[in-house]
């Protein structure tokens, strides 16, 4: 069983036992005894997670989305959200990536995920804002999304990921791609740039800067430069498909 371990400075929320198979998360505090409860169940709720999406997304920014296929919101969360979100990265036990096919290829990818499911706590709290952030899309630009789905990544030192589009050739599930990033003082010399070729064909490089997220229509071309060093991540796919009936109607 290999672990990693964060290399985020947290201070504030401390799981005194490493979230893994054997101990997942739990969405729901226990009822009763407080003294039962973890940490971090103390002090999350949903509403932690609740983002202005409507007030964080001016029409200016929308049109760019549309125009240029891209677009960065920075400072998404308050901060214990997101100090909720990069302890819990810290406390994974990640797995191998792997490509469509089903194998590993270290050199096209070379990030460790671990899928959110409903027994991840602050991972799914993020994913419900992510849903409420779909909706949005739905109502403005009539994106026709119906689920999404996340999973934390990890790149080890001296990795990143080859040329791709999210939609694997043939596909077209994945509407909205997004990316979270978790990582405190990121710095350029830290490389891991996510290069993106937007609709025009200019490159941009968007650096890995904690609570930004990096929005893109999953059609496009990006990469991930070489990691200097371990950085963390949640990438984010707002799909078409109706697999999990999960994006509420309503903003
Ligand atoms: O982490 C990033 O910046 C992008 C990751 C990515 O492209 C992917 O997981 O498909
Ligand atoms: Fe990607």
């Amino acid at each position: 069983m290999t672990q990693i371990i964060s290399n985020l400075e947290v201070t504030q929320l401390v799981v005194d036992n490493p979230i893994g198979q054997d101990n997942p998360p739990l969405l729901f505090p226990h009822d009763g005894d407080d003294s039962q409860k973890l940490p971090t169940q103390h002090v999350l709720e949903l509403s932690d997670f609740d983002v202005d999406w409507q007030n964080k997304l001016t029409d200016t920014q929308l049109d760019k989305f549309v125009d240029d296929g891209w677009m960065i919101i920075d400072g998404v969360f308050e901060n214990k959200a997101l100090l909720a979100l990069q302890s819990e990265s810290g406390f994974i036990e990640y797995r191998d990536a792997e490509l469509t096919a089903g194998i590993r290829v270290s050199d096209i990818r070379g990030d460790r995920i671990r899928w959110i499911t409903e027994n991840f706590f602050a991972g799914y709290y993020y994913l419900e804002s992510i849903n409420a952030l779909a909706a949005l899309f739905n109502q403005s630009l009539f994106a026709g999304i119906r689920h999404s789905e996340a999973h934390y990544a990890c790149y080890p030192v001296g990795f990143g990921y080859q040329w791709h589009s999210d939609n694997p050739a043939g596909r077209d599930e994945r509407v909205i791609s997004a990316v979270f990033y978790l990582n405190d003082d990121w710095s350029n010399n830290d490389g891991g740039a996510l290069e993106i070729v937007d609709k025009h064909s200019i490159h941009h490089n968007v650096m890995p800067v904690a609570n930004r997220l990096v929005i893109f229509d999953s059609d496009l071309q990006h990469q991930v430069q070489i990691a200097h060093r371990q950085r963390y991540s949640i990438a984010t796919w707002m799909r078409r498909d109706g697999l999990v009936p999960f994006v509420k109607d309503n903003v």
